[in-house]
């Protein structure tokens, strides 16, 4: 085995026995629900149906959601979220979620920036989501 057991080119301390604090919790996905399942859907779904809206529904920079609304979706099947002032329909996506779904849920029908930057702040949640945000939280509501 090349570098020997105990050459100085060998990192200090096991690599191999990682401890519990520092391993990464795997959630298993239903099959077809990887990252680039999720970016084929958005692909080929028309975005009203991602978004949840009429055809007819106004782009997205154009339609203000009231908070009391944002509140009323909150169950796996009918779930919005808010993220740095934007809503977005979650719905299509829990099951994508590479944390899995209870984690996600956690943030269904409220703002979830906070949790989102807490878990993931390098994970960008305007490019992911785009084709399924709703509109901008009410000014005022925030
Ligand atoms: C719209 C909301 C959310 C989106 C779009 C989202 C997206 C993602 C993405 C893309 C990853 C994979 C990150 C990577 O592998 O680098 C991930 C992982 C994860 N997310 Fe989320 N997430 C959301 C909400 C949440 C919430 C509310 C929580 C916790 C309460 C959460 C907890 C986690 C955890 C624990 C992981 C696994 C991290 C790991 O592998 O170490 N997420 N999420």
């Amino acid at each position: 085995m090349f570098p020997s057991a105990n050459s100085s080119q060998r990192a200090a301390g096991s690599l191999s026995t990682p401890s519990a604090a520092s391993t990464r919790r795997k959630v298993a996905l239903k099959p077809g629900h990887s990252p680039l399942d999720w970016a084929a859907l958005t692909s080929k779904t028309p975005k009203h149906k991602l978004r949840g809206v009429a055809p007819s529904t106004p782009p997205a920079a154009f339609v203000q959601v009231p908070k009391s609304e944002l509140k009323l979706h909150k169950t796996q099947d009918d779930c919005w979220t808010c993220i740095n002032g934007k809503v977005f329909n979650i719905t299509p996506y829990v099951d994508f979620h590479p944390g899995g779904v209870d984690e996600i849920m956690k943030c269904a029908g409220r703002d979830g920036t906070a949790l989102f930057k807490k878990y993931h702040s390098w994970v960008n949640p305007d490019r992911l989501l785009e084709s399924c945000m709703i509109g901008v939280i009410k000014p005022g509501d925030e």
